[in-house]
């Protein structure tokens, strides 16, 4: 579990995080969404020690992130697993060397043990036939499932991804989306996902936090959404008349069903 607590961020004069408190929880899918500008991005850098906060802490299961010393943060990063927005591999090494980087960062044992823990993250992600190729002989949807082995060789407790779909079509977007979610539940990981594509909002999204000028307007699940008033995130969220006849019939569907008919009821 992350916790941030009354983060302050800003540069110069100008404010981007007026004061953020969120819950980023163990097992689940937490996304950072909001329109261009709104603080995601500076909010995950703030998290992982990337930027550092102006005041208010960031705690990793209860452990103050922010006011730790040096080598206290190192334990902590190397606890986390990031996928970048066009998955920065390195294009000089293959496939197989990209995934084994970390591990010859931080990790211990033996060249073997090493090889056999790449070749099993490549195993999950289905590439174990790509091992020998160089990024530039792949698409950019295995890239990313390169990025995301890479992310996880070392077993992290906390997963970064920032934009995981830019650039991908919507088929390929849902299966990134999906491994995410598998490989999130899997290993009980505390997964971030900074993003703006609707399909992860609605299909990924266990906790969402949305942004609105660098405060939190709103938070909840995909499914909170659907019933959500706030005129802001619905703005957001449902922009065209299409989606917003969408959310119409997933309202009624899910009116359907008594637990959710007796929550409402309850709100
Ligand atoms: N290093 C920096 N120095 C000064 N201003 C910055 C810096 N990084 C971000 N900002 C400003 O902070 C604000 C929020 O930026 P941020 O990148 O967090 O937005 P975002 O919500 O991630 O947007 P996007 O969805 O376009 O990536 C912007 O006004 C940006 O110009």
């Amino acid at each position: 579990m992350i916790e941030l607590v009354n983060i302050k961020k800003g540069f110069g004069d100008k404010v981007i995080l007026p004061e953020v408190s969120a819950l980023m929880e163990t097992g689940k899918v937490n996304l950072i969404i909001g329109a261009s500008g709104s603080g995601k991005t500076v909010m995950m850098k703030c998290m992982v020690g990337l930027m550092e906060v102006d005041s208010g802490k960031v705690l990793y299961e209860g452990k103050d992130f922010t006011g730790m010393e040096e080598k206290n943060r190192k334990e902590i990063r190397r606890e986390i697993g990031m996928l970048f927005q066009g998955s920065a591999l390195f294009d000089s090494m293959t496939v197989e060397q990209n995934v084994m980087f970390p591990l010859n960062m931080f990790g211990s044992g033996s060249l073997r043990d090493k090889k056999k823990r790449v070749m099993e993250c490549l195993e999950r992600v289905q590439l174990k036939d790509a091992a020998k190729k160089f990024p530039a002989e792949i698409s950019g949807g295995m890239k990313k499932r390169v990025g995301i082995a890479r992310a996880i060789v070392l077993n992290p407790k906390y997963l970064f991804c920032d934009e995981p779909n830019s650039g991908l079509d919507p088929q390929t977007s849902l299966l990134i989306d999906k491994l995410i979610k598998d490989i999130t539940k899997e290993f009980n990981i505390t997964t971030v996902i900074n993003t703006h594509d609707m399909n992860t909002v609605m299909e990924s999204g266990d906790h969402i936090v949305y942004m609105y000028q660098g405060r939190k307007q709103w938070e909840g699940s995909n499914k909170d959404i659907i019933f959500s008033k706030d005129e802001k995130l619905n703005d957001f969220i449902f922009a065209s008349d299409f989606l917003r006849e969408a959310k119409e019939i997933r309202q009624m569907e899910m009116f359907q069903q008594k637990d959710w008919r007796d929550k409402l009821k309850k709100d």
